[in-house]
């Protein structure tokens, strides 16, 4: 399509209260397939713990002016992972964030790198049935747009999920408990994680 997306505006500075603190944490990256609660459960968590949150969709919406979707039709998957990788290398680099990356985000080698060596990986695991009963009726991810997305989000579970175990250091089964509830969960787990890693 003959058509290209407006310049990217610079990414927005949300000062926190724990905006101190953060500043020397390591980054908390959510990975996991298209409706695990990445963009859910993270919000909730950086309430809980007073840290800034970015979704790196929703960062990358704001910056294209345009739907992850119209990303798609305008530059293919492959511009829009190539966007991804970008966003992806500057929004790492961030201090105390909680970070939602894409469900595709862990594709790229190059994205593994950066997400196991600048900050903890929690994986949000759920069974494709249940990524299907939560994501069904929505229509703004491109590559569910297929006569059969149950049988595209098997597909993509099978070649993800290894990819999402091989940088994840903490995981974390979603099933049926409400997010609020998995957020909550998860705190005294990521809270054990970071005394852990504080130099002595
Ligand atoms: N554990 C859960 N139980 C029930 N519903 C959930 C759970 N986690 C997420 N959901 C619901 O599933 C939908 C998708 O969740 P969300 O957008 O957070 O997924 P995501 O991992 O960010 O997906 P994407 O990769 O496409 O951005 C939302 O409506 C959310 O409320
Ligand atoms: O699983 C995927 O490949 C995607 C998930 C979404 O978060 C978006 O990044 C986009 O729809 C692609
Ligand atoms: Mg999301």
């Amino acid at each position: 399509m003959n058509q290209s997306l407006p310049a990217a505006p610079d990414l927005q500075t949300a000062d926190s209260a724990g905006a101190a603190e953060a500043a020397s944490t390591a980054p908390v990256f959510l990975v996991g397939m298209m409706g695990a609660g990445k963009t859910t459960i993270g919000r909730h968590l950086a309430r809980m713990l007073n840290r800034q949150f970015i979704d790196l969709d929703h960062e990358l919406e704001a910056r294209c002016g345009v739907r992850v979707a119209l990303i798609f039709d305008i530059e293919g998957e492959e511009g829009f992972r190539r966007r991804e990788t970008a966003l992806l290398d500057e929004c790492s680099r961030r201090q105390g964030i909680i970070l939602a990356t894409g469900g595709g985000a862990v594709l790229a080698e190059e994205n593994r790198r950066m997400l196991s060596e600048r900050g903890l990986v929690l994986y949000l695991r759920a069974t494709a049935e249940e990524l299907f009963r939560r994501v069904a009726r929505d229509r703004s991810r491109p590559l569910l747009q297929t006569p059969d997305p149950q049988a595209r989000i098997r597909a993509l579970l099978d070649q993800r999920e290894p990819l999402y175990e091989s940088i994840a250091r903490l995981t974390v089964d979603t099933g049926s408990a409400h997010v609020m509830q998995l957020a909550r969960d998860l705190l005294p787990r990521l809270r054990h994680y970071e005394q852990q890693e504080k130099p002595q």
